[in-house]
């Protein structure tokens, strides 16, 4: 049964839109895209809703500006064109914004921006103030620094953060495609859209194909992890087709468009910074015992059902807590170091004192600083 849209209280909204949808075959811009999203959140923004964007775009308006046929393989020219592109981007942002007395602000984060817990609290602080000052962020990957290893990758878990981060209530995934559908539709024409999910099954997984154009990164696969984490988060989400008129004025008046994603938990701010943004510095192995108390009984960990640890992490940050079966069961905050936790695992929390020469904490992951199933 499908369940009625009602987004009429929706206060923040996230908008992301993909390079597919900003950009023509040809690799120059598709302005009347633009000028009309733009038109459409403009709006948004003076019925008094908070709107943040996601935009896409930076590397392939790049490339076509600097010559080249396609993508740099080379990773330096790559940021090239992402620094020259984001520059055309914002150009074009500010000025179809500021045609409706909109002001706009970029900002640019990189992954280790969101993993420090302290940048992420940064991060939120400078959304928060430009929100409140009436300005729009306009946000993308910081595609001209980021390197492999701190990178998003892709804007939909980017977008998928940054909703997260701000508490929006709605994140909108605009693409080139009307919605999920239960096949890669490039490959099935017989492929049916997808109206409503409340569960991302595997069978949607394995039918979520790559980008569908050279320009896109990730396809439907970075899309459904990004609204697996917007549900658990306790967003909605919507995905829709870019140039499907009106599209976010539409999806707001809960106009049955697209696929929807209703939340599926609500999980508080830290959590989710726990389970999504911060990186994960090591392992902790535990027994059967340890991983009912945890998983059944809302307990946090302590030494005694620990059987080893992996990785060299310090106190204060995130690691995974693995089940007896080799399954990641848990992530927390960790409140000794790793070579400290390896003294006292399987003791009693009696003995941390006798053994560590000192005891800040009986919970080696407290409860109010994990999240089962991340
Ligand atoms: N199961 C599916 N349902 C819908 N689209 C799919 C699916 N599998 C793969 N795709 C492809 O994903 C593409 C959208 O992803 P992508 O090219 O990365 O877009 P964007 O630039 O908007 O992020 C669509 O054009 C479509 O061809
Ligand atoms: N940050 C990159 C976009 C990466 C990306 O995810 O692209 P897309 O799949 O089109 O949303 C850029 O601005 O070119």
């Amino acid at each position: 049964m499908s369940v009625e849209r009602d987004f009429s209280r929706v206060g923040r909204v996230v908008v992301k839109v993909g390079s597919s949808s900003l950009i023509y075959p040809t690799g120059r811009p598709n302005l009347a895209q633009m000028e009309n999203l733009v038109r459409q959140l403009a709006d948004l923004h003076n019925q008094g809703r908070q709107v943040l964007l996601v935009t896409s775009g930076a590397i392939g308006v790049g490339v076509h500006r600097l010559g080249f046929a396609r993508r740099p393989a080379d990773l330096p020219e790559t940021q090239a064109a992402a620094a020259v592109g984001q520059g055309m981007l914002m150009h074009m942002y500010e000025k179809f914004f500021a045609e409706y007395g909109v002001t706009t602000g970029q900002v640019l984060l990189t992954r280790e921006d969101l993993a420090d817990r302290r940048r992420f609290l940064n991060a939120r602080n400078t959304m928060y103030a430009l929100m409140r000052l009436g300005v729009v962020p306009v946000i993308n990957e910081n595609d001209t620094v980021a390197v492999e290893e701190i990178k998003f990758g892709d804007n939909d878990n980017l977008a998928a953060l940054v909703a997260g981060l701000v508490d929006a209530d709605l994140m909108i995934l605009l693409s080139d495609i009307a919605g999920l559908y239960d096949a890669d539709p490039r490959h099935y024409e017989q492929a049916c859209l997808i109206d409503q999910v409340t569960e991302i099954t595997p069978a949607m997984e394995d039918a979520a194909g790559g980008a569908g154009t050279g320009l896109g990164t990730g396809g439907m696969a970075t899309k459904l992890q990004a609204a697996r984490m917007a549900m658990h988060f306790g967003l909605v989400t919507v995905l829709a087709r870019a140039g499907e008129k009106d599209v976010v004025r539409r999806v707001l008046a809960g106009e049955k468009l697209g696929t929807v994603f209703w939340p599926s938990g609500r999980l508080e701010n830290k959590k989710r910074w726990i389970a999504y943004g911060s990186c994960v510095s090591g392992n902790i192995h535990v027994d059967g015992g340890a991983a009912r108390a945890l998983l059944q009984k809302g307990k946090s960990l302590l030494p005694s059902g620990i059987t080893r640890v992996e990785g060299d992490f310090e106190m204060g940050n995130t690691v995974c807590i693995i089940g007896p079966d080799g399954v990641e069961i848990a992530r927390g905050i960790v409140n000794y170091t790793a070579a400290e936790v390896d003294r006292i695992k399987g003791l009693q929390t009696g003995e941390i004192f006798r053994v560590l020469g000192h005891k800040d904490y009986d919970e080696v992951v407290h409860r109010n600083n994990m999240v089962l199933d991340a």
